[in-house]
């Protein structure tokens, strides 16, 4: 490659890379596999090597990719946490034994598998558990302390006295828990982690430790990080001694004098994979000695005495035998296919997703033909391409009608997936009732998932309105109900009639209306009739709304059935006002001069509105002023901030400012 044409692609490689690092660590949501990542990170390095001048200190290949954000204290780590070579053949393993051996002799190492979940510090003191904090860059991590003492594995004491310990561990989410959390976050129409590593990272950077409790995380130790009080060698000793301590340590590690059968167990723990409760992406081989690493030392980025095998997506062939149509809680359309059971990363599959027409259309899937299926890091596996067609093979179409109700589905512009947008669909009326009763809608306490089923199964609610209507002689002959729960079910019922606008409009479940976007509207129409009548415009111009969130809200309004609910929910008495205070914060950074006498309101009211909104009054002008506001007779001050070019404000420019 010429040395213009490789500048250009490691350049463009940097700016890829940063970006999907930020989705991954920052935002918890990454948009493409792990394995394309590393590709891309692997292409990258090869370059640099190739071309050093082009090589600079803070390259994807050198960074540690997580950030501290600042929602949280920042800890700066005693001792670096670092990241791990990782290589995808064992080819690469034998090179690694080759180059460790060049250093030190008869190296021992200690096999174990790599948790895929996110890598944290626990800190001891006189055997107490005083600070925790993510891997964050490596240098600076985020002290979340209080959110790691709400997994019961970390021991808040240690079993025998030690000075003082760091210890690093991996905190992960059980593969049961990832699969109960995502089903929850689709009935409540959040948008669901894509697989347990990023579960577990999102669940532990929560503002409330509340949160991050009921996520039912934990945590595998496989390192100390510095130690005092206690004399140890090598990490073998180590681990042990972690596990005397009271540490959840990796599950397994073993060691070897030789590099095949560190090797051997590296595949073992490979085929083993689907067996764990949790997910694993590869094993690591570490030089046992301490002393030993020292010699080995370390580059900016990884430890020369370690390396990580990363296990490849497996991929296998099987007959495609049918494709179901399964209708979801949000009305789409969504096709499986169905397979000739294949035994994949340890664990047999026999259906996938395959998400829309499109991805039918561009693979050329059709039933009957030979498709490669895939596991991945995530658990749903998926269909990699068609490898053969079968005779007479055609690519399979969609059926346009909704397989519960058989009313006709739609495509939106913009959307790939079909939808069944009838309001009355059973399979999308129980998501529904069910986010309207929730917490942070109506919050109907007492209501259920179960009850709401049986409701729907006996046909007492057709829509959430009709839960107004529920007679207490109705219910209490259900199921595990009764005299008192019925009653008290009437009350919540009765209690939430009070919840106000905001988050009855957030209970609708509108597409794209979130809770904060229910709050905005509320606080901005103030009353439910004016929302139905405001314009996609007057929608749209609200801070933090767009077209399509607007749109959304136009149309929901605009179908026959949600006024016929909302007639019936005014009949029942709901309220339908704001509640909200406004907390706007939109002058929040400014800071604002007042000066001359103002017209319309005193000093002190000016003052008062503009703290409301967030900004800030100060006596004198400066370089830092926002805006100075002048009324009749301004002096000095106005004179001041034309000197220095800020920005002046009449009155009714002001009053408008503040409207
Ligand atoms: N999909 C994306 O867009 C995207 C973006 C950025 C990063 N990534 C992924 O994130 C990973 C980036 O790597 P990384 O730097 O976070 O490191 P890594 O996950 O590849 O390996 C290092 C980590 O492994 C952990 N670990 C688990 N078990 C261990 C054990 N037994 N011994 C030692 N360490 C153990 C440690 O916490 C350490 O932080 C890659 O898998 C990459 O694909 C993906
Ligand atoms: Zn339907």
């Amino acid at each position: 490659m010429e040395q213009s044409e490789a500048k250009k692609r490691i350049e463009e490689l940097r700016a890829v890379l940063e970006e999907l690092s930020y989705q991954y660590y920052v935002l918890d949501r990454p948009t493409v596999e792990d394995y394309q990542y590393d590709q891309m990170l692997h292409e990258l390095m090869d370059l640099e090597e190739q071309f050093p001048a082009y090589r600079t200190d803070d390259s994807p290949t050198v960074r540690v990719g997580g950030m501290a954000l600042n929602t949280f204290e920042s800890v700066t780590h005693t001792v670096q946490m670092g990241s791990l070579r990782d290589v995808f053949d064992t080819a690469e393993l034998t090179a690694f034994d080759e180059k460790v051996r060049e250093s030190i002799e008869n190296p021992l190492y200690v096999v174990e598998p790599k948790i895929d979940g996110l890598s944290v510090s626990l800190e001891y003191e006189k055997s107490k558990f005083v600070r925790g904090s993510t891997r964050g860059d490596g240098l600076v991590g985020e002290d979340v302390t209080q959110n790691l003492k709400t997994v019961p594995s970390i021991p808040m004491r240690l079993r025998r006295e030690v000075a003082r310990l760091e210890v690093r561990g991996e905190v992960y989410m059980p593969r049961q828990n990832f699969l109960e959390l995502v089903a929850q976050q689709e009935v409540g129409g959040e948008q669901p982690f894509k697989n347990p590593r990023n579960a577990a990272a999102g669940s532990l950077r929560q503002k409330d430790p509340k949160i991050t409790a009921k996520r039912r995380l934990d945590i595998f130790v496989f390192n100390v990080q510095q130690i005092e009080g206690i004399d140890i060698q090598n990490h073998y000793d180590s681990l042990v001694l972690l596990s005397e301590l009271g540490f959840k340590v990796i599950p397994t590690f073993q060691m070897f004098d030789n590099i095949e059968d560190a090797i051997r167990e590296v595949e073992h723990i490979g085929s083993m994979r689907g067996n764990y409760p949790y997910d694993i992406d590869g094993a690591v081989i570490k030089v046992n000695d301490f002393s030993q690493r020292e010699l080995l030392g370390s580059t900016a980025k990884y430890p020369r005495w370690a390396v990580a095998f990363k296990f490849p997506p497996e991929e296998k062939e099987t007959t495609l035998k049918e494709i179901q149509i399964k209708v979801g809680r949000t009305g789409v359309l969504t096709p499986t296919a169905i397979f000739d059971p294949i035994p994949l990363a340890g664990t047999t599959v026999s259906r996938a997703v395959l998400h829309n027409q499109d991805f039918i259309d561009e693979k050329e899937i059709g039933i009957g033909d030979t498709i490669v299926v895939r596991k991945a890091g995530d658990i749903i596996p998926e269909v990699v391409a068609v490898a053969r067609h079968c005779e007479g093979s055609q690519v399979y179409q969609i059926p346009i009608v909704c397989p519960s109700c058989g009313s006709t589905a739609v495509r939106e512009e913009d959307e790939a997936a079909l939808r069944c947008i009838n309001p009355e669909c059973p399979a999308q009326l129980l998501r529904t009732v069910i986010h309207f009763a929730s917490r942070d809608a109506m919050d109907i306490e007492g209501l259920g998932p179960a009850i709401i089923e049986a409701l729907i199964d006996k046909g007492l609610i057709k829509g959430a309105c009709d839960l107004y209507s529920l007679k207490k002689d109705d219910v209490k002959d259900m199921e595990r109900m009764g005299e008192k729960s019925a009653q008290n079910l009437m009350n919540s019922l009765e209690k939430s009639k009070k919840a106000g606008l905001a988050r009855l409009l957030f209970a609708f479940g509108i597409r794209n209306i979130g809770q904060k976007a229910a709050d905005l509207l509320a606080i901005k129409f103030g009353t439910l009739d004016a929302v139905m009548v405001a314009t996609a415009e007057e929608v749209a111009a609200i801070d933090g709304f767009g077209m399509i969130m607007a749109e959304s809200l136009i149309r929901f309004f605009a179908m026959d059935t949600t006024m016929e609910e909302i007639s019936k929910l005014k009949e029942a008495g709901v309220l339908m006002e704001n509640t909200k205070v406004v907390t706007e914060s939109r002058l929040a950074g400014s800071t604002f001069v007042l000066t001359g006498t103002l017209s319309q309101m005193t000093r002190s009211e000016a003052k008062a509105a503009i703290e409301k909104l967030g900004g800030k009054v100060s006596s004198s002008v400066s370089k830092k002023t926002t805006y100075v506001v002048a009324g009749e007779e301004a002096g000095s001050k106005l004179v001041k901030a034309q000197e220095l070019g800020v920005t002046i404000l009449t009155e009714t420019e002001f009053l408008n400012m503040i409207a």
